[in-house]
């Protein structure tokens, strides 16, 4: 597979056949019907070591089988338990079976438990694409990670993790990709934050629109309606902004409350910008939170934002900060630099605040780096440490003034700019968010010039994840 093509299929279908399950409507379903290497990915055995290593202290480390309906709730369970979430209803059991079939699962069992059959420990893994700049790579999502309470600190997490990313790279893919629960957790295993998130509350009373007023029309549509458009517009978003993940079967669904297991749907309401040839180029869902003290300053809470194009952003941004009874607007999962800051007379009027978002771990340093495009040439010989041993080495790159890279094993000529940094800092790094001279200035790389290696790695479209996995 090459590392700027992912194209994959189910590897496993429920069984779960009530009603019907749908036919694949994403482009990511799809996808799924038919490639090998993600089914292969999903089907390895679980890693030896790990397995070993649990086995020692008197636990099973397993993979389960996404078909057996009582696996899969017990592990449901868990995962339920380890978010602080309530147990699943037999709705979101079902649900889970339908949706999350492409989901490779990890356990860890305890036989000296009361419910040996319980999972102390889970993890989630697939193949899915990762937007990079100027371009897409397959990436090894991870996701569900958690364990029991009662088996916390015992090295749990990290067997499974260890084990888990040494199977990805079995599987070829050249990079690892999640979203954290917390910050301290995942650069331990070479995972760096690649691309942060935005949260903006914009006080509408006092903003004032200064930006554009695009000629298109907005106007409510369905839920339905909304989570037929949503994925062929977010593909068309994800293909030139890094950091986006191909959407996962569910999320949908999950998003529009089209599911069964989907709590409150009705309180959702859904909008779509068409420009004036009638063709859709933006999409929204929100939902209203009165103010019982002030109704003429409620809340509207953007849970999804979807604007393929300058005029879709500027004309579903407006939509919300002129509607009546409205005092705040607030959204999650931006980029750093919205344009939305310049589209208001009252620059305080939105409040940021940032946080770390996705992390992305290089697998394949060579294949990483090939995948994705660069903004100035360069030459450089970079010495790559890594605390798990996967990709550590020193690798000659050259970028031509296309901005493709060659990377091969090797220490380059003469000539190549010496860099030297951790896994983490090269995958922070890879999507252009963080610059070189950043991190070089906080002392995590270390480059006799590194104003150089920024501008080859730097990247104008700014990195984000609209959503978590
Ligand atoms: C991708 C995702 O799913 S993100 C979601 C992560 N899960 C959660 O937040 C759910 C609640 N938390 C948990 O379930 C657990 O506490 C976990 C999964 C975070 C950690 O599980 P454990 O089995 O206790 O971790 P484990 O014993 O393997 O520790 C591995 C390392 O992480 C460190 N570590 C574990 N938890 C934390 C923490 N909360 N903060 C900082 N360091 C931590 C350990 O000190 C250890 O460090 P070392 O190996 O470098 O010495």
């Amino acid at each position: 597979m090459s590392p700027t093509t992912c194209t994959g299929p189910s590897p496993v279908r429920a069984s779960w056949t009530e009603p019907e399950p749908p036919e694949p409507r994403t482009a990511w379903e799809r996808k799924l019907m038919d490639d090998t290497m993600i089914r292969a990915h999903h089907d390895l055995p679980v890693d030896a070591t790990s397995a070993a290593r649990a086995e020692a202290t008197g636990l099973r480390l397993v993979r389960l089988d996404n078909d057996d309906a009582d696996e899969f709730a017990a592990w449901q369970r868990s995962v339920a338990r380890g978010f602080f979430d309530g147990e699943p209803t037999e709705a979101r059991r079902r649900a889970g079976m339908e949706f999350l079939g492409y989901r490779r699962l990890i356990a860890v069992l305890d036989p000296g438990a009361p419910d040996p059959q319980e999972p102390v420990a889970t993890f989630a893994s697939w193949a899915g694409g990762l937007s990079v700049p100027g371009g897409e790579v397959p990436s090894c999502a991870i996701s569900s990670v958690t364990v029991a309470p009662t088996h916390r600190r015992r090295g749990l997490a990290r067997a499974m993790m260890e084990g888990e990313l040494r199977r990805a790279v079995e599987a070829g893919l050249p990079v690892a990709s999640l979203t954290v629960s917390e910050s301290t957790l995942y650069g331990r295993y070479g995972f760096g934050s690649a691309a942060s998130a935005a949260s903006l509350t914009v006080d509408t009373k006092r903003a004032g629109w200064a930006g554009p007023v695009p000629a298109g029309r907005v106007d409510f549509i369905s839920r339905e309606r909304w989570r037929a458009l949503a994925p062929d517009v977010f593909d068309r978003v994800r293909a030139v902004r890094p950091g986006e993940f191909e959407m996962p079967g569910g999320h949908w669904d999950r998003f529009a409350g089209t599911r069964p297991d989907a709590e409150k749907p009705e309180l959702l309401r859904a909008v779509q910008y068409a420009d004036p040839a009638g063709t859709v180029q933006g999409l929204a869902l929100y939902r209203i939170e009165e103010n019982e003290e002030d109704f003429a300053r409620s809340s509207v809470e953007i849970s999804s934002l979807i604007a393929d194009g300058d005029d879709a952003y500027a004309a579903l941004w407006r939509f919300f900060m002129e509607m009546d009874l409205i005092g705040t607007v607030r959204i999650a999962e931006q980029t750093l630099d919205e344009p939305l800051l310049w589209m208001v007379a009252d620059r305080r009027a939105v409040t940021v605040t940032v946080r770390d978002h996705h992390y992305v771990r290089i697998l394949d340093v060579p294949a990483a780096l090939q995948g994705r495009r660069y903004e100035a040439p360069g030459r450089f010989r970079i010495e790559v440490a890594d605390p798990l041993g996967i990709a550590a080495g020193t690798f000659a790159m050259e970028v031509d003034a296309q901005g493709t890279a060659s990377v091969r094993e090797g220490d380059g000529d003469g000539e190549s700019l010496p860099v030297r940094l951790g896994i983490t800092e090269l995958s922070a790094l890879y999507l252009g968010e963080v610059s070189a001279l950043t991190l070089a200035r906080a002392g995590r790389l270390s480059c006799p010039d590194p104003v150089a290696l920024a501008r080859t790695f730097r990247w104008s479209a700014p990195a984000n994840l609209s959503y978590w996995y």
